[in-house]
C-alpha cells in the first residue's frame, strides 16, 4: 500500500475476480483473462486477452472491469484493453521476443525511465501499421500544439522512415553545444530526427541494438528546453510495429501518455489492437484513437464515402476502452501540404482535417495536463 493508491494488485484482482467470465463461468483473474495487471500511482489497468474469435462478446465485460477497478480507493483512472490472444507461434518467448509477444515482459515502467531533461510532458504516436498517416499526425499535432502557446518539440524516432524533416520543410544538419545536439527549429516545433544525420534510404537499414542506441540518443542528447525555458510537451513518432525501438523508448522515456493512430480498414485496426496491448503491458496510458483517412468527402454534396470502410476506428476504441481523438478525413491537401513542408494546420487551417487535427491536439493537452 502507498500513500497515493492504498489499493493494491491483489486488491484489484480479487474484484476482478467477482466478474464471470461469460464463458467460463469462473471469474475473470481465475478463468486467466487478466494479463499484465498495473496498479500505481492511481492507475489500474490490464489487458483483457480472450480468445480471438470471442473478442466481440466480451465489450461488456470490459467495461464491467473498468467501473470495478475505477471504484477501488484511490483509484483515478482505470483502463481496460481488450485484445485478442495471439496465435500459439507468436507468444513463443525467444531471443529478440518483443515485449507484446512476452508473457514474462516486465510490466509497469521500468526504474530507469525518465523524461529528457526540461521537458514536462512526453507523448508517443504509435500505429501497429505502417503508412497510416502516422508522421502527418505526429507532425500536425506538434504544430497544432505550438498553435495552443505551448512550446513544443517533435522526435521523429522512426529510424526506419524518417519523414519529419521532409514534412516540416527542414534540411541541414543539427549542431553541437556542450556536448548537446540543437534541435532543428520548424514552423515553431523543434525538431530533431535520425533523418538530419543520415538519409531516408541508409536509415531504412538500421537494426536492433545501434537503431536502440541512435534513439536514446535522439532523447537525451538532445538540448530540447532549458531550466528557464522548459519544453511542454515532446511528441515522438515512433516506427511503426512492436518492436525493438518500442522497448527502448518504454524502457527508457517516461511517456505520459500514448496517440494511436489507424486507418478504418481491419487490418490496420488488429495492428493498432497489437500496439495498444504492448503499452497497456507497459502501463503506458492510451490517450486516444486517431482514426485517419476516415473518410472521403463527395465533392459535389459533402457526403462522406468511407473509401477504407467506415465505422472500424470507432468501434475499436470502444472495444479499448479510449477515447476517439479525431476522425481526419482524406484530404489532396493534406499530402500536398506534408510534401511541401507545411502541415496542413498552418497551409489550411479552415480544412476539415486540419480542424480535426486541432482537436485532437486539445484533447492530448487536456488529457496530460490534468
Ligand atoms: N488524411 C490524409 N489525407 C490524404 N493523404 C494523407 C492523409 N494522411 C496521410 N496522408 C498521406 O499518406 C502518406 C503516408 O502518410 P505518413 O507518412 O504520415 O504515414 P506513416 O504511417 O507515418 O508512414 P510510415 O509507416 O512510412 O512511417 C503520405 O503521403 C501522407 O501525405
Amino acid at each position: 500500500m502507498t500513500a497515493s493508491s492504498p489499493t493494491t494488485p491483489e486488491d484489484a484482482r480479487a474484484a476482478l475476480d467477482l466478474i464471470e467470465d461469460p464463458a467460463t463461468g469462473l471469474g475473470l483473474v481465475k478463468a486467466g483473462l487478466v494479463q499484465g495487471l498495473v496498479v500505481r500511482e492511481g492507475k489500474a489497468g490490464f489487458v483483457l486477452e480472450v480468445p480471438a474469435a470471442r473478442v466481440g462478446g466480451y465489450g461488456p465485460v470490459r467495461e464491467a472491469a473498468e467501473k470495478a477497478l475505477a471504484a477501488l480507493p484511490g483509484i483515478t483512472r482505470a483502463q481496460v484493453v481488450l485484445t485478442a490472444q495471439a496465435p500459439a507461434e507468436t507468444t513463443r518467448v525467444r531471443k529478440g521476443a518483443r515485449v507484446a509477444d512476452d508473457p514474462q515482459a516486465q510490466v509497469g515502467p521500468p526504474p530507469a525511465s525518465e523524461k529528457p531533461a526540461h521537458v514536462r510532458h512526453v507523448i508517443a504516436v504509435a500505429s501497429g501499421k505502417g503508412g497510416v498517416g502516422k508522421s502527418t499526425v505526429s507532425t500536425n499535432l506538434a504544430c497544432a500544439l505550438a498553435g495552443l502557446g505551448l512550446k513544443v518539440g517533435l522526435l521523429d524516432a522512426d529510424i526506419y522512415g524518417p519523414s519529419a524533416p521532409r514534412m516540416m520543410g527542414v534540411e541541414g544538419e543539427p549542431t553541437f553545444e556542450d556536448k548537446k545536439l540543437l534541435p532543428m527549429q520548424a514552423h515553431g516545433v523543434k525538431l530533431m530526427s535520425i533523418g538530419f544525420m543520415v538519409d531516408e534510404g541508409r536509415a531504412m537499414i538500421w537494426r536492433g541494438p545501434m537503431a536502440s542506441s541512435a534513439v536514446r540518443q535522439l532523447i537525451h542528447d538532445v538540448a530540447w528546453g532549458s531550466e528557464a525555458e522548459p519544453l511542454d510537451v515532446l511528441v515522438v513518432d515512433l516506427p511503426p510495429g512492436t518492436g525493438d525501438i518500442h522497448l527502448t523508448l518504454v524502457q527508457k522515456l517516461r511517456i505520459d501518455g500514448v496517440v494511436l493512430v489507424t486507418t478504418p480498414q481491419e487490418i490496420a485496426l488488429i495492428d493498432a489492437r497489437r500496439a495498444a496491448a504492448m503499452f497497456a503491458k507497459t502501463a503506458t496510458p492510451i490517450l486516444g484513437l486517431v482514426e485517419n483517412m476516415a473518410f472521403f468527402a463527395d465533392p459535389a454534396t459533402g457526403a462522406p464515402i468511407p473509401i477504407f470502410g467506415s465505422g472500424g476506428g470507432v468501434a475499436e476504441a470502444q472495444a479499448l476502452g479510449t477515447p476517439v481523438l479525431a476522425q481526419v478525413p482524406i484530404e489532396m491537401g493534406v499530402r500536398e501540404a506534408g510534401d511541401a513542408g507545411r502541415p496542413v494546420v498552418l497551409a489550411a487551417p479552415e480544412s476539415a482535417a486540419a480542424k480535426a487535427f486541432v482537436s485532437a491536439a486539445k484533447a492530448v493537452w487536456g488529457g496530460i495536463s490534468n
